[in-house]
């Protein structure tokens, strides 16, 4: 599997790539950004370097989070590199949201595989993020033999609004199997099945069946999958975010989670003054990153 370099640019010790690949699960050349620390060009790691996959929110391309979230200073600081996917397949022969409305469609794929007619040809965004992307980035830069970075194992998972949600699905519905070795997330739609943005994108993509909704819902995966005993998530949402309480709902992940292995675990710092943006987001940034440094290794 091949990567085209559109780009590369320094930033910060390290450097960003921005990266197309052909993905057979889409169907379609995909974008994605891949920032790599200062540690992966020093050589100075005798471990391969872990990776954060970062799930942007609706309408965004790789580019909103290289540029708007501040990663990069994070990622020098511990060592870890920072993978930004794309949230949809694009191009003129993409189906779309016949409204043109931004929170369907084209740059909002809400990481889920779609079943229904005409969005299944290309939005497989589940398998995609989950599955061969890790896998394609692996191939690609560990192709002589001598893996420097680790986009298969010692990962962790974190998104915003949209992505949170995402990052949230794929951690828990993953959980069983260890891929991601933590879960934080920025404002994120934590209960789709109950709210105007995912009704409108689980109904189109998975269709009228709620068991095919209750899959991917964060609110429904906590009560089905047992903590292994010390994990926590880890979630910021600002007070003046304008979508909080009609899209958003962290409380409704609290409450699922009471009476379950994740009671206790899932801890939601509801921030005063910030909105939605990647003002807030870039302000949390430095405590999300602490937070996975320690699961993956990078910190005590
Ligand atoms: N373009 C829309 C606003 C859409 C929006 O706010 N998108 C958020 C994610 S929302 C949940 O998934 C976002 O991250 N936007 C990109 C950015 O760089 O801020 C409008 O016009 O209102």
């Amino acid at each position: 599997m091949s990567f085209k370099v559109n780009g590369e640019v320094g930033a910060c010790g390290g450097k960003l790539l921005k990266l197309s690949h052909h993905s057979n699960v889409v169907n379609n050349s995909m974008d994605v950004n891949v920032y790599l620390p200062q540690q992966y060009y020093k050589n100075s790691n005798d471990k391969p370097i872990p990776v954060i996959y970062f799930l942007s929110g609706l309408t965004c391309s790789p580019q909103n989070a290289s540029e708007k979230a501040f990663w990069q200073l994070q990622a020098d600081k511990y060592g870890f590199a920072v993978v930004y996917p794309d949230t949809s397949p694009r191009g003129d022969h993409i189906p779309d949201d016949p409204e043109k409305y931004w929170d369907f469609g084209v740059g909002a794929g809400f990481y889920v595989n779609s079943t229904q007619e005409p969005w299944k040809k290309h939005y497989q965004m589940y398998d995609y993020v989950h599955r061969e992307l890790p896998a394609q980035l692996n191939e690609y830069f560990n192709k002589s033999g001598n893996a420097k970075v680790d986009f298969l194992e010692n990962v962790s998972i974190t998104g915003h609004s949209m992505g949170g949600f995402g990052a949230l699905s794929g951690y828990l519905q993953n959980y069983g199997s260890k891929k991601y070795k933590s879960c934080s997330a920025f404002a994120p739609i934590v209960n789709p099945s109950k709210v105007p943005w995912g009704e409108k994108g689980f109904g189109n993509y998975l269709g009228n069946d709620k068991s095919a909704w209750a899959q991917y819902d964060p609110c429904e995966l906590v009560k089905k999958i047992p903590n292994r005993g010390a994990d926590r998530i880890l979630i910021h949402q600002g007070s003046n975010d304008g979508f909080y309480k009609v899209q958003l709902k962290p409380e409704n992940l609290v409450e699922a989670s009471k009476g379950t292995s994740w009671e206790g675990k899932i801890d939601v710092h509801i921030v005063d003054g910030f909105d939605h943006s990647y003002y807030f987001i870039s302000t949390f940034v430095p405590e999300h990153a602490a937070f996975h440094a320690k699961y993956l290794g990078l910190a005590q």
